[in-house]
């Protein structure tokens, strides 16, 4: 089998695969009016997501994130899950979603292979929960979560965006929380994208603050396997849960990239904020083309660039996070 290795020494266990553009939500610093059409936009139907995943994991590609938008709306999704799984080499399926639909859905990904959960969950208030996503389904989410743990899924993950002046002030509820469930909490830094400069401009605050108190306060950094995302991981003695910082700004965060992404189009970026996307869409339509996708994607991986320009304001091609799956 070959291995993805780019030109900076990073290697690739990990890809994030988007299932649509929609969402049902409208969270201020993604999608604030919402999910809109552009024409009639058709997404990757099964036979070539399985495909699609036959050909990384012939990278050595061994875990799958499907996100989106927001997955749940695919009604075909246990049968995506289902058909992931049973690709030899895929060892982890895992999916992120905005959780509204968990207490009806959650059981049946489960049984149809889904091995992680990430959800996102910005506030423990209820009011302020529905300020920032437009949405009044905090008693769905957090009910869904706890369907969740009894599950028994390797990992149960909440995702919070750290925003200045709308959530900063709840670690106190966040530790409550915590300390009897076994979940690991992530706090994200805001990150600018196209279209949300200003939002990004009042309410990115950076994490470092943060780190500094769980340090002091007897948190203790965990060791990250080669395959999971870039939350920096603490845990302490007198908790369940663990906490997570995803802090996208801070020096050589991109020195640990290990994924790659599709769009629910199919098509390859090789950053979050690259500026070109490569369709492997034409290279889906038949079994016959396996060399020639796998082929190219490995050719495509000498183009990754070492790290994004956030820094700069440079944002490539990325509206918003729905566009690509975060
Ligand atoms: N800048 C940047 N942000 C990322 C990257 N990967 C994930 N994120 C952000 O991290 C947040 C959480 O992502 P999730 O989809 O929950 O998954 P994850 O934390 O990457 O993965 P796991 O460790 O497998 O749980 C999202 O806001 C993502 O946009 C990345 O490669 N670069
Ligand atoms: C783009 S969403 C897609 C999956 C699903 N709709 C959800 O919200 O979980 C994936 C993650 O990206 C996060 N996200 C979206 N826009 C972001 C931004 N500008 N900065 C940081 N995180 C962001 C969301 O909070 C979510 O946890
Ligand atoms: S963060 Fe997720 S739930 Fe919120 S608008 Fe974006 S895609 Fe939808
Ligand atoms: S910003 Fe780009 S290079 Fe940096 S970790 Fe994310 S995907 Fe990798």
């Amino acid at each position: 089998m070959q291995t993805l290795v780019d030109h900076h020494g990073r290697s690739f266990p990990y890809l994030r695969l988007s299932l649509t553009e929609a969402c049902n939500y409208r969270c201020a610093y993604c999608l604030p009016d919402g999910y809109q059409a552009n024409g009639r936009p058709v997404f990757l139907v099964l036979e070539e997501i399985r495909r699609l995943v036959r050909g990384f994991a012939a990278l050595g590609m061994s875990k799958i994130r499907l996100t989106g938008g927001e997955p749940s709306l695919r009604k075909d999704l246990p049968a995506i899950i289902a058909a992931v799984a049973a690709v030899p080499g895929i060892r982890r399926i895992a999916l992120t979603t905005n959780g509204c639909r968990l207490p009806r859905l959650v059981r049946g990904w489960r049984e149809a292979g889904l091995t992680a959960l990430n959800v996102s969950l910005d506030s423990l208030d209820a009011a302020r929960y529905l300020d920032i996503t437009g949405h009044d389904r905090f008693a769905e989410v957090t009910e869904g979560i706890e369907q969740a743990l009894a599950l028994g899924f390797e990992a149960v993950k909440i995702n919070a965006v750290l925003l200045r002046g709308r959530n900063d002030d709840e670690l106190p509820a966040w530790l409550d929380y915590l300390r009897g469930r076994d979940v690991a909490l992530r706090f994200i830094e805001l990150m600018q994208t196209g279209e949300n400069r200003e939002f990004f401009e009042r309410h990115h605050l950076r994490a470092e603050g943060l780190q500094r108190q769980l340090l002091a306060d007897g948190w203790v950094l965990r060791p990250r396997a080669a395959d999971a995302g870039p939350a920096l991981e603490y845990a302490h003695p007198d908790y369940r849960g663990r906490i997570g910082v995803i802090a996208p700004y801070a020096r050589d965060f991109c020195a640990g990239c290990n994924r790659l992404r599709v769009t629910a189009r199919g098509d390859l970026r090789l950053c979050l904020f690259g500026n070109f996307g490569v369709s492997l869409r034409p290279l889906l339509q038949s079994d016959d083309d396996h060399d020639a996708l796998v082929a190219h994607i490995a050719t495509q991986l000498g183009l990754k660039a070492a790290g994004h320009g956030l820094h700069q304001g440079l944002t490539g091609i990325t509206p918003h996070l729905a566009s690509i799956g975060g």
